[in-house]
Formats: structure tokens, sequence, C-alpha cells
């Protein structure tokens, strides 16, 4: 079963039940040595309870459940069981504390459920600041010891607990929660429900937590309550990859983990996945001495910059595309990667979203089809959409179509379905004109579905549907660009920016930088943004090119290749 592990991945995977820290290095197999870990401990375990293996993303998570599910498939029956979960941290608190027990806190009739924050009904949710009434489920809650720190707005203004709780709480008396209230209801039911703790430990004596650089304050008040009331929790990740300072996860936690008592703490050193020039750049941003375990073929260059003109979009990626032909990978194979969303969306020739409202949702879920053909994203936003339509009771539609209850719930969603996959009869299609095409043929469909909604599934309509459906900020333009007879170059790679393919292998990089970026790259993993940039980097297998603006390449030139970095 272990035969294709490592010597310092099989240590791991064969150490005793008990909580351990393992630090590894990008590249480095977490995936197969957490997967094995998991089904060594499985077989270990004796008694009852479930072994969870907890990450932060649905990616991870995906991937982590098909690799267990075929690593089950080659043990013998005897060694199979199903007393495994795996979920996002976020997941694992969800259906263990805040569905189940929420209510006991929140004071609602109902099964608690998230808010995303555009619904409709949320116009009737709101908190003074001390200068204006803002929306409630934009307080962010941080765990602050044993209490709470409550802030508002995009500057993260202090705001008294006065304030906040009763908000909290007047949002939670409807069984609603946003995600940083989510926390802060999952941590009340375990403080001030000790029976409720006890049974979750009870129930997860074993915890393995991935990505675990990412275990924000209030995550880790969670781990550390099961912790104290007898989990064993082992922590594996990269505090190199640790880029959700915004979300105050500062990778402390694993940093320290190993040296708590009882703890033991290991190493993973040797990248599986780059191409030994892109593991040398990342070790001398990292001032580490990991080993590269592939070959590259002699003389080929794998790590470059690149000087590009912000205004020479394409030039930039006909250069990538050149080198990726010379590198014999193919064009399909190349990824775009970029700091922000907006400049991500510039790179993938995405034009602005347009609309207000209920017509935004609306628009976006055409942009979500269309050009990302992510239909289950437009499914989402659609949903969002159509609550806005709605009386503000059913705020809760886009959580109950997502886990339809009945048969009347499912009928529903198979109708929103039909929706949102023809353009023909449903959403219109993104290739329309907006303001023109798009919305009057919007509005009669979507009152016709409202209009289904109300007479067939009992529903109460919003008031006023015509202002919510209103033309405002529709443009005389498609909600898409039309492919033009001209090909478009940046069509041919995928575009993304970096948080969202932390975690994936990908043959080719091109990391397209700011002066910032690049300044953080090279001074090392020290700050958030150099973070991001390494995880940039440490992505690529084959071929890694950054894309430096050429104004500020003299002041760079040299500490880039002395980094190990040659001019393209
Ligand atoms: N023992 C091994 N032998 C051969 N290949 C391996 C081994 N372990 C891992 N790999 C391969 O190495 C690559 C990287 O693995 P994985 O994605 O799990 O790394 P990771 O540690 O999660 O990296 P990161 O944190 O950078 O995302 C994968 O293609 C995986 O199949």
């Amino acid at each position: 079963m272990i035969d294709d592990l490592s010597p310092e991945q099989r240590d791991i995977v064969d150490l005793p039940l008990g909580p351990i820290a393992v630090m590894a290095c990008a590249g480095s197999g977490k995936t197969k040595t957490a997967v094995h870990r998991l089904a060594a401990m499985r077989q270990r375990h004796e008694g009852s309870g479930l072994i969870a293996l907890l990450s932060f993303s649905n990616v991870a998570v995906d991937t982590f459940r098909k690799e267990y599910a075929a690593l089950l498939r080659g043990l013998p029956v005897i060694g199979r069981s199903s007393a495994v979960e795996i979920d996002t941290m976020d997941g694992f608190i969800t259906s263990n504390v805040l569905r189940p027990h929420g209510h006991r806190v929140m004071k609602c009739d109902r099964a608690p459920y998230l808010v995303e924050g555009r619904e409709g009904f949320l116009a009737g949710f709101k908190v003074y600041d001390g200068k204006i009434s803002r929306p409630t489920t934009g307080i962010e809650v941080a765990c602050g010891g044993a209490g709470f720190r409550y802030s508002i707005g995009r500057g993260a203004a202090a705001l008294p607990a006065k304030w906040a709780e009763p908000a909290l709480a007047k949002l939670a008396a409807v069984g609603a929660y946003s995600h940083s209230a989510g926390r802060y209801w999952v941590l009340r039911v375990l403080r001030e429900k000790p029976f409720v703790l006890r049974a979750l430990a009870r129930r997860y004596p074993h915890i393995l937590v991935d990505e675990a650089q990412d275990i924000g304050p209030e995550h880790q008040a969670i781990l550390q309550l099961l912790i104290d009331a007898g989990s064993h929790v082992s922590l594996i990740g990269d505090p190199h990859q640790g880029i959700y300072e915004f979300a105050r996860a500062d990778g402390a936690f694993l940093q320290d983990y190993g040296t708590r008592p009882g703890v033991s703490g290991y190493n993973l050193s040797v990248n599986y996945r780059s191409l030994p020039d892109i593991v040398g750049v990342a070790n001398k941003l990292t001032q580490r001495a990991d080993t590269a375990k592939r070959a590259a073929a002699m003389g080929r260059t794998i790590a470059y910059y690149m000087p590009f003109k912000a205004a020479e979009r394409d030039h930039a990626l006909t250069s990538f595309r050149s080198l990726l032909g010379a590198a014999g990978i193919d064009p399909a194979h190349g990824v775009v990667l970029c700091r922000s969303k907006p400049m991500t969306a510039e790179w993938a020739g995405e034009l602005d979203g347009q609309g207000i409202g209920v017509v935004r949702c609306l628009a976006d879920a055409a942009i979500s089809r269309d050009q990302k053909k992510n239909f289950h994203r437009a499914f989402i936003q659609t949903c969002l959409g159509l609550s806005g339509l709605l009386a503000a009771k059913h705020g809760s539609l886009s959580a109950q179509l997502a886990r339809p209850e009945d048969d009347d719930m499912r009928r529903l969603r198979q109708l929103i379905w039909s929706f949102v996959r023809d353009p023909a009869t449903g959403l219109p299609s993104a290739t329309l004109v907006a303001d023109s095409g798009w919305h009057p043929l919007l509005v009669a469909r979507a009152q016709a579905l409202i209009a289904t909604m109300v007479g067939n599934f009992g529903f109460e309509a919003a008031d006023n549907l015509g202002r919510r459906l209103a033309k405002t900020k529709l443009e005389a333009r498609p909600l898409i660009a039309v492919a033009g007879l001209a090909i478009d170059v940046g069509a041919t790679f995928r575009t993304s920016t970096v948080h969202k393919v932390k975690g994936e292998s990908l043959e080719a990089v091109l990391y397209v930088a700011q002066k910032g970026h690049v300044r953080a790259l090279l001074n090392g993993t020290g700050t958030e943004e150099g973070r991001i940039g390494y995880v940039a980097l440490t992505r690529a297998r084959d071929l890694f090119v950054l894309a430096v603006p050429d104004n500020c390449l003299a002041e760079f030139e040299a500490e880039l290749q002395a980094v190990g970095l040659k001019r393209v």
C-alpha cells in the first residue's frame, strides 16, 4: 500500500497514533502523505469515533476524497473502513456544530443557514457604527482570548460589542449567519454548551489538518478547545505558503505546534513537482535547502524573467507561447497567474460586470455560464438574484436549494436549473447587447419564473419587481466580448489569481507581477506578498516565467539573476 512513498513520507505515515506537526516544502507530496497517514491511522485506531482529515478548499477536499478512495480500492477488504471523514474546516464545523446545535445560542427556530450578503431581505439587518448604518453581514468577528472583538467596513474600524452583539443576535434569530459570524456562533456553542464539545471530541478522537498554515485565530480556538477536550490534532502544512494573512492566518499555530509537549515534529523536504531550477529559486527565496526529485534535460532554461509593457499584453502572451513551444509544452497547459482579481480579469481579456442588485447577480450568472463555462457558479448567482425578487421571509432560498429537503424543493431546483442552462428560454445569452437585447428578455423570463414560483410553489414575490429588475448600469455592449475575427492570444491560456491555484501543480506558469510584487518576491517569504509570489513560482512543474514591468527591470535585474532566473 505504501510502496511508492519516499522514506521521509513513509516515516510520517508509520508513526504511532498521536499528535504530530509536519512542516513540508512545496511539492513534497502532502496530499499523498496525508491520505496514507489517514488510512494507516484508521487501521491502527481501535474503538469508536471517526478520523477527520480537514483542509481549507473544496478543491483540496475533492482531491483527498478521490485519492483516499483510490487508496482504499488497493487495500485488502479487511482494511476497508468508512469511519473517516474528509471535509473543509468550515464544512466540518458547520455540519457538526452550527447546523445541529447553532440554534441553542442563536435562539432561532430553524436550522441556521449561511447568507452571502447580497440577499434582498438583509436590507432589514443593519448595525450602527457610530456614523452610519451598515449591513450586519459586514461585521467581522475576531476571537480575542475568551472574548470577541468586532470590526466593520473597509478600514476594519472597531465596532463596540454593545452594537455588534445585538445586531448579530437579531440576524441569528431568523437563522442567518455570515461566514465570519458562523465561526463566532460555533465558538459560542462550544464554550457555552460543554456537552456539545465533549460529544464532538469523543466523535473525532483524531483530526488531521492539511494546509495548516492557513489556520486563523478562530479555527485555532476551535481546534484548541477540541485538543483540551481530548482530541488528538495533527497539523501538516508549509509556512512559506501562508497567503491568508487578511484572514489573520499567520502560520504561527503550525510553526509552534511541533514544540508542544507530546507533539512530534517532522519535515518533508523533497520536491516532487518542480524541475531543479525552480526548486533552486524557491530555496533562495525561503533560505531552505530542499531537493528536487525530478531532473531536467541538459541545457534547457526552466526559470525566466521577462520584461513587459502594461499596454502590450498580447506581446507578453505571445512570448510566453513561444517559450512553451520551445520547451515542447502544449500551450493549453500554460497558465497566467496574477496577484489580484481585476488584474486577472484584465489579462483574461474580460470586460467589467454590468448592472446593479438583482440584475448584476443575473448578469454575472450569464457571464459565468457563457464565458467561464461554470454552470454551478451560474446557478448560485441565479439563486441569489431570484431571492432578491422574493419577499424577505424567503431569505434562505439559496441554502434550501443547495440541499433540497422535500420534493417541492427538488422540483424547484430542477426548474431553476433549466432556467440557468437554456439561453433560448431562460437566462438570456451574455453575448446579447446588455441594455437593448439581454435586458428585455431577462425581465420577461425572470418575471415568468417568479410567477411560477408564486403560483406553483407558494412563494411570495417582493414588491415592485419592475424597479428591482431595472436597466441601471447596463450598457450598449454585450456582457462578454464576442470573439471577433482576430485571434485573442489570451484566450489560449487559463488565467487565474495565485490564491485560486494554491495546491495545484501546473505545467508552465507566467506570473504577471507589478513592481511591488517583484520587490516582495525577491525579499523572500517573510511577507504575505512575498509568499504569494512563492506560491506562484512553486506551482510550476516545467517552466516558470516572471513578467516584470519594463520600467523597473533595471532596478531588479541583478537580484533576479542572483536568485537563479534567466532573462528571456
Ligand atoms: N513519493 C512520491 N513519488 C513520486 N511522486 C510523488 C510522491 N509524492 C508526491 N508526488 C507527486 O508530487 C506532486 C506534488 O504533490 P502534492 O500536490 O501533494 O504536493 P504538496 O505537498 O501538496 O505541494 P504544495 O503544498 O506545493 O501544493 C504530485 O504530482 C504528486 O503526485
